[in-house]
């Protein structure tokens, strides 16, 4: 997958996107990653981006023209691609939006700053996504956190690609409690039944604490869950043991 991302701060980027797991995928060519400062395209000589609103009001708005010349100068190869904007009046994204953006050839992010960008540089991206209702001095973290959720679901960027398919198996759900060593730590022992080696029953057993701690904490993911019989069963089963 080709990443491109247009900021004004295109330092912002070299920390998150070349440490851990994403600059190694980098290095194996799974993804390749390019950053365009659309400042670069302002064409007076003190290289002006922004300009006061027509209509007045506080701040400035970022002009559309050296956007969108960035975005023309580096167009996608791909016809699978897709240009995203960031702000809090995009879609909120979901899991379920990195599914399918991951599946793109070609990404690109748009990133502001101050007020925004020209209303009509909305003709030039596809979508627009929020990371949630708060509002940032810039798209670039959001942008980030786009990339690394929609990355990890790529093939080969993470070793164990089954722990993605582990997170279909509970797509929709909270993920169950994890422990690794030592089997008991202060007086706090694993769950039995992790050491069983019974494999029906573990996944028994993580199915119903997905249930419990998706019903717990986050009762709302549950409205329109596809239950299966099972695991009707198994919510029901924790909610008497819970005391609902
Ligand atoms: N919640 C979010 O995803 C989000 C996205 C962008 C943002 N701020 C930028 C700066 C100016 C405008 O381009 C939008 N804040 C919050």
């Amino acid at each position: 997958m080709k990443i491109r991302i247009f900021s004004l701060f295109p330092e912002m980027f070299e920390g998150p996107l070349t440490a851990s797991l994403l600059g190694k995928a980098c290095d194996k060519g799974i993804l390749s990653i390019e950053v365009v400062n659309f400042r670069d395209y302002a064409l007076d000589k003190h290289r002006h981006v922004d300009d006061t609103p027509y209509g007045g009001g506080q701040g400035m708005v970022l002009m559309p023209q050296p956007l969108v010349d960035a975005l023309e100068d580096h167009a996608p190869d791909s016809a699978n691609s897709e240009v995203i904007l960031l702000s809090p009046q995009g879609k909120p994204f979901s899991q379920a939006d990195a599914v399918r953006l991951s599946k793109r050839e070609d990404l690109a992010f748009v990133c502001g700053h101050y007020e925004g960008f020209d209303e009509r540089i909305r003709h030039f991206v596809d979508s627009e996504y929020s990371i949630g209702d708060y509002v940032l001095t810039g798209g670039e973290l959001p942008a980030m956190v786009m990339i690394d959720t929609i990355a990890r679901l790529i093939p080969g960027v993470i070793k164990e690609q089954a722990s993605y398919e582990e997170d279909s198996f509970f797509q929709g759900l909270l993920e169950y409690p994890q422990y690794t060593k030592p089997r008991d730590y202060r007086g706090m022992e694993v769950p039995e039944v992790l050491l069983s080696g019974h494999h029906a029953n573990i996944r028994r057993w993580q199915k119903k604490e997905a249930l419990r701690r998706t019903w717990q904490r986050r009762p709302d993911l549950l409205e329109g869950y596809p239950f299966s019989a099972e695991e009707e069963a198994l919510l029901q089963a924790v909610q008497d043991e819970e005391g609902s």
